[in-house]
């Protein structure tokens, strides 16, 4: 198990935007947290990253609870879960160009930074943006080169944070493929936020959706898309036309095979 989170709740003052949350997340799988806005997923995912102390609660990671930890103890276990920020362009620093952006955390994992070519072609870049600035580069680019710094520390699982909703549509379509594609190669996990259940019934194994933070519904990706048990999972499925079939239209009619085929 890479991830497991236990009981875990977040209060700011008498809010509470955690509010009992289990997860756990294994090698090799990709599990998306979906919700409204407010719902708790970024203070969730700041306390699984270690930069926020859940108010009680549980983070193991990869079987180490993260918590009373000695400093480096905490760092090394830190670099096992890395995150993807939504906007690349903000994430990266404007004065650094790709090649010291790449070096930079591969340095600090003790790694050769003669490396940094093999991290850059990792994520399909090639050799000639190594010496460009983050302005320099697409969106697209920036969030390949966001997603290699957090590979170079060699983590367990990757956060994303909305990875592709600042990016144009074929450009996502672009780096989800990128992702896919890290995953078949690696044991890396993923905790994947997003708005987006098209992503989710693309990408994802299993998909959890909070609610006013608790986790109301928990599954395979499938089961919770196609037979959604909370009517909150319901609601968010019935705002996304043709994500699932009509409730009075079987799955195996040719048009509701069409909607469901179109998001593959
Ligand atoms: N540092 C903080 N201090 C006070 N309240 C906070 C803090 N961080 C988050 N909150 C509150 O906790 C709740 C959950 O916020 P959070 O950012 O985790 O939601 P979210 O589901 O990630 O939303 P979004 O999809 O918009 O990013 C919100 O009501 C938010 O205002």
């Amino acid at each position: 198990m890479i991830l497991d989170v236990q009981q875990l709740v977040k209060t700011f003052g008498s809010h509470t935007a955690v509010a009992g949350v289990d997860l756990n997340i294994t090698a090799g799988e990709v599990h998306a947290l979906v919700g409204e806005s407010g719902s708790g997923k970024t203070t969730l995912a700041r306390c699984v990253l270690g930069l926020i102390p859940p108010t009680s609660g549980t983070v193991h990671i990869a079987g180490r609870p993260l918590a009373g930890l000695r400093r480096k103890e905490l760092r090394r276990l830190r670099h096992q879960v890395q995150i993807v920020f939504q906007n690349p362009y903000a994430a990266l620093n404007p004065r650094m160009t790709v090649r010291q952006l790449i070096a930079e955390p591969l340095r600090e994992a003790g790694r050769p930074v003669t490396d940094v070519t093999a991290e850059l072609e990792r994520v399909g870049l090639p050799a000639t943006v190594l010496t460009r600035y983050p302005h320099q580069l697409s969106g697209g680019q920036c969030q390949r080169v966001a997603i290699a710094r957090a590979l170079a520390v060699g983590p367990s699982l990757l956060v994303l944070d909305e990875p592709t909703s600042a990016l144009d549509v074929s450009v996502q379509a672009q780096i989800l493929n990128l992702l896919l594609d890290l995953r078949e190669h690696s044991d890396l996990a993923f905790l994947l936020i997003t708005h987006d259940l098209g992503v989710v019934r693309h990408i994802a194994d299993r998909v959890s959706v909070m609610l006013h933070g608790e986790l109301v519904e928990t599954g395979p990706t499938a089961q919770v898309l196609d037979s959604p048990q909370h009517p909150y999972t319901r609601r968010l499925l019935d705002a996304v036309p043709g994500l699932r079939p009509p409730d009075d239209t079987p799955p195996s009619t040719p048009a509701a095979a069409t909607a469901q085929g179109a998001l593959q």
